[in-house]
């Protein structure tokens, strides 16, 4: 379904989002501190909901403080008053006990919300400029193990949380012809390994990704008792003249490729080429926005491109399925089979070389 091809408010309405984008950055901080400072889960177990005074009494601020938030909250719609007493609302219960909601406010606070103010910087200059606000790093990926702890925290919980979902659901299909090797490109902490070990005990799995990221892996793996199944190539797949080591009866890319601009997706691909057996095939998984049930899941993948921008390399982002699939084709395979509406929002695609 495409969401995206008329304007479908009134002009009363269209001016009313014109203010909440506004607003936006103090709609969210608003919303934020409400949250952390437990006012909303507050009033929410109170049957009857609280006044503002019994607010104040319980979470200990200032009360001039809890004012201006309440009243945030009721522009908001995070609460309504009636008979001196507020009480919480539907979209309440959403950013309190809604995981997907967490998960993306978390990244949006911890890891996008200062480095954003470089947005239009990182645009011109096609740099992940917002970066600097971590570090001194090319990209996001070299700083991924050193990022400051709940930085690092938010990345990996927003990054697990869409992927961990997805995983099972595509096992019996990456596993249909029972490859004895995979390469993972991008393994990251070696989830998608792990789950490969316990779903096939016959299957070695080799991780290719920065040294950062394998020395993480390498941990995980070694914790879980399965060290003699995996094998590691510490790379940096930017490098042109990096080869791909060995052949593969599968290379399992999973959220990687929307880390990198067409050209290097291009790139990528023609060396996965060379790396797989005559009957190999590669597995693509990745959340494409035009691929979305819901028109709040495209909004959610079409503002997160701009992570890509501002902060983690400055030139790639979540893709157009169309766009994806050229540089696929570009790149000497075809792609044989569209999995779609995985887990929260992913495609799987199976290539083969043509
Ligand atoms: C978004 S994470 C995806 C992790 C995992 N595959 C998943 O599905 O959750 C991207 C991974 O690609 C790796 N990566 C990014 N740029 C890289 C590069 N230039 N060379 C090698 N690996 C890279 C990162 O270190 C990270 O582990």
């Amino acid at each position: 379904m495409n969401f995206f091809e008329t304007d479908k408010l009134t002009a009363l309405q269209a001016i009313e989002k014109a203010q909440w984008i506004a607003f936006a950055p103090v709609v969210f901080q608003a919303t934020r501190v409400l949250r952390d400072t437990g006012i909303l889960q507050a009033i929410e177990e109170s049957a009857d909901g609280m006044t503002q005074e019994e607010v104040v009494a319980r979470v200990q601020l200032p009360v001039y403080g809890v004012r201006v938030l309440l009243e945030a909250g009721l522009g908001i719609g995070l609460v309504t008053f009636r008979d001196g007493r507020y009480r919480t609302t539907k979209t309440t219960s959403f950013i309190l006990h809604d995981a997907l909601t967490r998960v993306n406010m978390d990244f949006t606070h911890d890891v996008c919300y200062n480095p954003m103010f470089f947005l239009e910087e990182s645009i011109r200059a096609q740099k992940p400029v917002g970066l600097k606000v971590f570090g001194d790093w090319p990209t996001v990926y070299e700083g991924l193990s050193k990022l400051p702890p709940q930085a690092k925290k938010s990345w990996f919980a927003f990054d697990h949380f869409y992927s961990d979902f997805a995983f099972p659901e595509v096992q019996a299909t990456v596993f249909q012809h029972r490859p004895k090797t995979l390469l993972d490109i991008g393994g990251n902490t070696g989830k998608w390994a792990m789950a490969c070990f316990e779903y096939d005990p016959e299957v070695t799995v080799t991780i290719m990704d920065l040294p950062g990221q394998v020395e993480m892996a390498r941990t995980n793996i070694a914790a879980k008792g399965f060290a003699d199944r995996v094998r590691f190539q510490e790379a940096n797949i930017l490098d042109e003249q990096q080869q791909i080591q060995g052949q593969f009866d599968v290379i399992w890319m999973s959220q990687f490729l929307d880390c990198f601009s067409e050209d290097q997706i291009r790139s990528i691909l023609r060396r996965c080429r060379k790396a797989l057996s005559p009957t190999g095939k590669v597995f693509i998984l990745e959340p494409f926005w035009d691929n979305q049930r819901f028109q709040a899941s495209a909004f959610s993948l079409q503002q997160t491109s701009l992570y890509f921008t501002a902060i983690a390399n400055g030139n790639s982002q979540m893709y157009h399925s169309g766009i994806f699939i050229r540089c696929i084709e570009e790149a000497g395979f075809r792609v044989t089979t569209h999995q779609n509406l995985i887990g929260v929002s992913h495609t799987l695609l199976t290539c083969e070389a043509v």
